[in-house]
Parts: C-alpha cells; sequence; structure tokens
C-alpha cells in the first residue's frame, strides 16, 4: 500500500501479494483495503490468502519507544496484541527511563539500528500491518518510510506520539514537518490526541467537540486515508469522545469516562488494538470499535489496580487472558455488595422538583448510591432510550452499575448493566436468552417460591417488598419484615429490600439478621426530597453503621 502512493504497477509487491496459488484476486487501484477513497472491498486477511495457509498468525510490526514502566509504548503494543490473539515484532527507535511518576530519561537509538530491526523483521516475517509510536527523530522517521515503501504491507497506523502523559516530551516539534508531509500521507489511519492534533495543525485551538471535527477534516487534507481525533483529554465532558473521519462521514464515537488514575499508555493501546484489529482482516469502523470498547472494559477492570506511586499508573492490558476472560462490563461492575443503597428513579417525582433524570442520577451516586435503576414508568420508548443511554455514560463512569426497569429492550438498546423485573413482566428465563448471561438480572419476589423459581430462572438478585407501604406503587402488597425474613431464607441469591424504606426503618429492615439482605432500595427516601445527594449521603452513612454493627457483631 504504502508503495502504492505512486500508481500501482504489476510489478508491485502489493500487487504479488494479491495473486496466490494460481487465484488471482481482481485488482484495483487502491492504496489499501481500508482506503475510504477506493472501491476494493475486502474479504479475508491477506496474511491468509499469501500462502493459502489458515495457520497465518495475523502480524503487527510495533515501531515505538520502550517504556521501563512496562505501561505504554512498545511494552503496550505487545500485550495488546497477545489480548487480541494477534502476533507483535517490535522495532524499537529509543529506550525510555519511565514510570508512573515520568520520564526520567530518553536514550534515542542509532537511525542504522532502527533500519537494521526493521530490516530483519520484515525481510522475514510476513507482517500485515505497521504500527508506529514513538519516533523521535526526522532521521528515524525517514528510516521507517524507507523500509516500508520497500516491503509489502496491508496497512500503516501511526500513532503521533508527541507528549507522554505525564508530560514530557517524547518527540519534539522538529519531527512535525515530516509528519505532516510524508508520514501522514502515507498513513491509513492517524490515531492523535488533542495536543497531537492540536501541534500538527499548528497550534490550534482544541476545547470542543466542533473543534475536534475541524481538526479531523484538517488532518486527513494532510493525506491519511481515515483520521481519529482522541477527545480523552476534553475539558467538561462527561464521555471520551472521539471523532472519527474517513473522507466522507464524521463519526462522534462516545464511550464511557472511567474514573481511574491508570490510563497510562491507553493512546498507544487504542492504536496497537486498531492496528490489530485490522490485521485480522476488521474495516477500520468495526476496528476502532472494537479498540475503543477494549479500552474501556480494560480500565473498568483495572480501575482499582496498585501499581507504582506516581499520578498515572498503567492498566493491565492482559484482562482477557486472566481468570475473567468472558466477564462483561456488567459483570465487572455488579456484585452482591452494590446492592448496599440502590436507588430508583421516579420521573413524576423528578417533575415535581423539576430535574432532569440524569441530574437525579448523577446527585444519587454523588451521595453515595451504589447501583441505580430507571423505573420510568411514563416515558415514550425514544425518550426513555435517549435518558438511558445518558444514563449508563454516568453511572459507567462512576462504576455504579445501571439497571432498567421492565424494558428488556431498552436495556439491550442502551447497553445497560441489565434488568429488574417483576412477576408480571417478561419470564425471567426469556429474559435470559435475550440479554445473555453477561448482564444482569433482578427479579421481584414476595414468596420463597417465587425466590426459588428466581434462581432457577437464572436471576442474579432479588428485589423482595413491599417491606412498609408506599405512596410510590398502587396496591402494593405489604410483606412485612417477616416476609423479607422468609424470602432471603428460602434463596442464595442476594436480596434488596424494597417498599416503604427511609432513613427511620432501614437500619431495622437490616438488623432482621440473614446474610443474604444485602440492601435497601429506594424512591421517595431519595427523590422526592429537596436534595438528593444529601438525603442518599445519610442513608448510605446510615446502612454502612447497620452493616459495621453486624459484621462487629459476627
Ligand atoms: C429493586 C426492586 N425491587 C422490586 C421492584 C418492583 O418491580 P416490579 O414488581 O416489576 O414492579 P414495578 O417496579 O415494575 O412497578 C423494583 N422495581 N426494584
Ligand atoms: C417499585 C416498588 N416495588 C415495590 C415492591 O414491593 O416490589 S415497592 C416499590 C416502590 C418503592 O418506593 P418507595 O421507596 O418510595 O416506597
Ligand atoms: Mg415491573
Amino acid at each position: 500500500m504504502l508503495a502504492s502512493a505512486q500508481p500501482l504497477s504489476t510489478s508491485s509487491p502489493w500487487m504479488n501479494f494479491l495473486k496466490f496459488d494460481k487465484t488471482t484476486v481482481a485488482v484495483q487501484r487502491f492504496r489499501s483495503p481500508w482506503d475510504a477513497r477506493s472501491c476494493f472491498t475486502w474479504h479475508a486477511p491477506a496474511s491468509m490468502m499469501r500462502d493459502g495457509s489458515e495457520f497465518k498468525i495475523p502480524h503487527v510490526m510495533s515501531v515505538a519507544g520502550s517504556d521501563s514502566g512496562g505501561g505504554a509504548g512498545i511494552q503496550a503494543d505487545l500485550k495488546t496484541c497477545a489480548a487480541r490473539g494477534v502476533y507483535c515484532s517490535t522495532v524499537i527507535t529509543a529506550v525510555t527511563a519511565q514510570n508512573t511518576v515520568g520520564v526520567q530519561g530518553v536514550h534515542i537509538l542509532p537511525e542504522d539500528f532502527v533500519a537494521k530491526q526493521m530490516k530483519a523483521v520484515l525481510s522475514d516475517m510476513q507482517v500485515d500491518v505497521v504500527k508506529t509510536g514513538m519516533i523521535p527523530s526526522v532521521g528515524i522517521a525517514k528510516v521507517l518510510l524507507q523500509c516500508i515503501s520497500e516491503f509489502p504491507i496491508r496497512a500503516l497506523v501511526v500513532d503521533p506520539v508527541m507528549v507522554s502523559t505525564s508530560g514530557d516530551v517524547l518527540a519534539d516539534s522538529s519531527i512535525l514537518p515530516v509528519f505532516r508531509n510524508e508520514l501522514l500521507p502515507t498513513a491509513d489511519i492517524v490515531t492523535a490526541n488533542l495536543v497531537e492534533a492540536s501541534a500538527l495543525l499548528g497550534g490550534v485551538q482544541m476545547e470542543t467537540i466542533d473543534d475536534m471535527k475541524f481538526a479531523a477534516k484538517s488532518i486527513y487534507d494532510m493525506g491519511p486515508r481515515n483520521v481519529l481525533v482522541k477527545g480523552g483529554d476534553l475539558p467538561a465532558s462527561l464521555d471520551a469522545v472521539d471523532i472519527f473521519f474517513d473522507g466522507k462521514n464524521l463519526y462522534e464515537l462516545s464511550s464511557a469516562r472511567i474514573n481511574t488514575r491508570n490510563t497510562h499508555g491507553t493512546g498507544c493501546a487504542l492504536a496497537s488494538c486498531i492496528a490489530a484489529e485490522l490485521a485480522k482482516g476488521s474495516p477500520m469502523l468495526s476496528a476502532i470499535k472494537v479498540a475503543k470498547r477494549f479500552i474501556e472494559t480494560a480500565l473498568v477492570y483495572s480501575k482499582d489496580i496498585e501499581i507504582g506511586g506516581g499520578l498515572q499508573g498503567p492498566f493491565d492490558h492482559l484482562l482477557k487472558l486472566k481468570n475473567v476472560p468472558h466477564r462483561s462490563l456488567a459483570r465487572c461492575l455488579f456484585s452482591p455488595e452494590k446492592l448496599l443503597l440502590y436507588a430508583v428513579t421516579n420521573s413524576g417525582m423528578n417533575e415535581k422538583w423539576g430535574r432532569s433524570i440524569t441530574d437525579a442520577v448523577k446527585a444519587a451516586i454523588e451521595g453515595g448510591a451504589t447501583i441505580v435503576q430507571l423505573r420510568e414508568k411514563n416515558l415514550e420508548t425514544r425518550e426513555f432510550l435517549e435518558a438511558a443511554t445518558a444514563c449508563v455514560a454516568i453511572c459507567r463512569s462512576k462504576g455504579v452499575p445501571l439497571l432498567i426497569n421492565d424494558r428488556v429492550d431498552i436495556a439491550l438498546a442502551c447497553d445497560a448493566d441489565g434488568v429488574h423485573i417483576g412477576q408480571s413482566d417478561m419470564p425471567t428465563c426469556t429474559a435470559r436468552c435475550l440479554l445473555g448471561s453477561e448482564k444482569i438480572i433482578g427479579v421481584s419476589c414476595q414468596t420463597p417460591e417465587q425466590a426459588h423459581r428466581a434462581w432457577i430462572d437464572g436471576a442474579d438478585y432479588i428485589g423482595c417488598g413491599g417491606v412498609y407501604s408506599t405512596n410510590t406503587k398502587a396496591n402494593n402488597l405489604i410483606i412485612g419484615l417477616d416476609g423479607l425474613k422468609s424470602v432471603c431464607l428460602a434463596s442464595n441469591l442476594p436480596v434488596v429490600a424494597i417498599g416503604g424504606i427511609n432513613s427511620s426503618n432501614a437500619c431495622s429492615v437490616m438488623e432482621i439478621g440473614v446474610p443474604n439482605l444485602k440492601g435497601v432500595a429506594v424512591v421517595s427516601a431519595l427523590f422526592d426530597r429537596e436534595c438528593i445527594s444529601t438525603e442518599t449521603g445519610k442513608l448510605r452513612a446510615l446502612l454502612e453503621e447497620a452493616l459495621g454493627t453486624q459484621n462487629g457483631g459476627n
């Protein structure tokens, strides 16, 4: 493809690449399979076609700096490719001495030795995709350009690394002309963060989504086939919004902003994950979506790990190889302990107090709600979906699971963490079939028989009530503390009590003394109050105290 910056000739390596084993693949003039300006449709990784072998493993060659702390650079690329099932060879451009505090030193490798590494790999191995990270000098950029023009590769992913997450300079501005004039025009995709995008564009302001869209188009004009401008550092943005431009369409791709210090190396991992997916044969947009999801999942999984004492820690790229290979975000976020203070929304109450659902949810989380359910009985489907999508982003950024009341379709559409259903809603086993094993299902139970059935049908927890009388739900059956206890004793599932619970009776509920009663679900005592976060904070403190007394008493 890189050779193909000029019109292809039949003797170009790329053409040979597409002919194998007496089978000729129709060839058109294009620069790569992901070239948005070409009309070629890609079906299978060329690596598999080249020798007809189905055993060829997709291969990314990473050209980047070494991070002694293991979170970014070559080390991030190796781990990301491993996690994605892709082989990764490495060409080291510089060795950095760094940790979670910052970069203590940079040793740039001699150009001829960088060239030697590149030729060693490219002349022997079938590299599908080259991914570049830290290119610390113009000389090394030239060596890279020369090498990749000599060997057939399928795509070039350029991560224009300039500054580390700690703010240390990894490539100074002398590299910019060669990026703009030579490397970008040969790239299939450029993944620039706000600082890098601004530098490439001569220092333009990057503060809004519109600035990012403008930047994506302007960088595209420098010649890459696709541009991703990453908005992770955008101020005042709830989601991590990236802008993708393929020359025709602009896409706003958002994922939840995960509240963690462990974000060092996310840029490298994102670019190498895109490279890995391209090497497997994915179309560009799918590769980007998979990569964003990979980073989001890894951040959630790693949000509390402690490596190093600095401000920015690494995350765990290899989560997929650990004992959580199939754990979804929902399963990572949910545990029985999350039932402690379960906030259930009510649009009537929000209207009464003049609040939006999102503000109500934010306030409940701020006060200490450990799980949220959207129980919106009066919203039209579209309105509900919009609110739910916004609430998913809010909750995920805070590590709080979000469940949808009654509506399995809404839960699926907004990628909520699960649903809460009652005895007259969709049967639990049907909901489980629709949602799969990775989402959370809560089921309302008033009797031991229902509790037993909920477990058989694959529920994750039980909502049990009405413990006390309530104005929130009409004609609700009151089962009292005795009814609650009999449901708890009939099941091993965790249970959350509901119905008329507030600060004056929550402790009595928790004191019934059954280990699987994990908390209380509350509507009016949180949402029909002037200050949601204050009320939530008060109730959370009481529940913590009740738990402490119970544990102390054991
Ligand atoms: C945590 C929790 N428990 C019970 C319920 C009640 O659900 P359901 O019986 O389906 O009644 P509606 O809420 O749909 O009126 C709940 N929502 N949450
Ligand atoms: C939604 C709901 N389900 C109940 C049950 O008994 O299953 S009671 C209830 C309403 C709970 O609201 P409040 O906290 O304002 O009493
Ligand atoms: Mg229901």
